[in-house]
């Protein structure tokens, strides 16, 4: 694990009587994008706020970039499902405190011109001096996405961010995160109960069973190509075999691998399969000379 930029070691969640997980390992490499994907209750949640610094673990460690972790940090930024910005500032002024925070030396001026840059990459130049209740459920989970990527987070943090959207919006924002995040890119952990949402963003998808005493199960490898567009993902070669996986973990194998652990199990090693991977045939023989 020692190449990776973030390296979950051996992380517990326990509560008096309960332990809803332990024993998770996992890593996130510089640039990657990675979802986890299980049902509600596994601890999710719990996982992304001890990764944002917002709770600690009862065991183990995050490292991010060589350091463990001890408490939330600028190199964390998080997207909430809920939007989470300042009823009385305006879109800019969200984003510019964002970045004073950033850095704190930066003139008025120069905060205003990065944040009104970070919104015109979400497309939301426009509606810059907008108060969040001016703005739609899309425009403000925009501002977030603008708020989170201006400060150049080591790694960006998603629960769920798009869940609350209808489903135009959802679409919307999914290709605009993809986007974003390969052009900066960013490495990424998000929380996800949306299938193709977790196809169409992620490079690789963790796959928890249910709690308590949750584990990682499966390392789902995404083969499929990018550029990924949301109108031609499901005609790509694997997609079927792909969602399929996954549906089938999230219907039978998150509750019968529930609690169990398999013979010679390691938590440090959890399986890595790809069911999108292209079927190698093997070349004919050749004809004897
Ligand atoms: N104080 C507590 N005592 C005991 N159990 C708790 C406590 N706080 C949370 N839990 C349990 O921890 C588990 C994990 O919660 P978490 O919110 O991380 O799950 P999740 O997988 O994100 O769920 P969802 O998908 O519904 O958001 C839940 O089953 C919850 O009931």
């Amino acid at each position: 694990m020692s190449n990776a930029y973030v390296s979950v070691e051996g992380i517990a969640r326990r509560y008096p009587g309960a332990t809803i997980f332990e024993d998770l390992w996992f890593s996130v490499n510089r640039g990657e994008f990675v979802c986890l994907v299980g049902h509600s209750g596994c601890g999710k949640t719990t996982v992304l706020n001890i990764l944002a610094g917002l709770e600690a673990p009862s065991d183990g460690v995050v490292i991010v970039d060589g350091q463990e972790i001890s408490g939330p940090s600028l190199d964390r930024a998080v997207i909430f499902q809920g939007h989470a910005l300042m009823p009385w500032m305006t879109a800019e002024q969200n984003v510019a405190f964002a970045l004073s925070c950033r850095h704190p030396s930066w003139p008025k001026a120069k905060l205003r011109e990065a944040a009104q840059a970070a919104l015109e990459k979400v497309g939301l130049g426009h509606a810059a001096q907008k108060k969040p209740a001016q703005l739609s459920g899309g425009m403000k989970q925009r501002v977030g996405i603008a708020r989170a990527l201006a400060i150049a987070p080591k790694m960006l943090l998603m629960d769920e961010p798009f869940s609350a959207l209808d489903a135009l919006t959802r679409g919307a924002l999914q290709e605009e995160v993809s986007r974003l995040v390969t052009e900066a890119d960013q490495t990424a952990f998000m929380i996800t109960h949306d299938v193709d949402e977790a196809i169409l963003l992620a490079d690789r998808i963790l796959l928890m069973t249910n709690g308590p005493d949750a584990r990682l199960a499966e390392v789902v490898v995404n083969t499929l190509p990018r550029p990924r567009d949301r109108a031609n993902l499901h005609h790509m070669p694997g997609y079927h075999e792909l969602r399929d996986h996954i549906l089938d973990f999230l219907i039978t194998r998150s509750r019968t691998l529930a609690g169990k652990q398999p013979a010679g199990w390691d938590p440090k090693a959890v399986p890595e399969v790809r069911p999108a991977a292209p079927q190698i045939t093997p070349p004919p023989p050749r004809a004897a000379a």
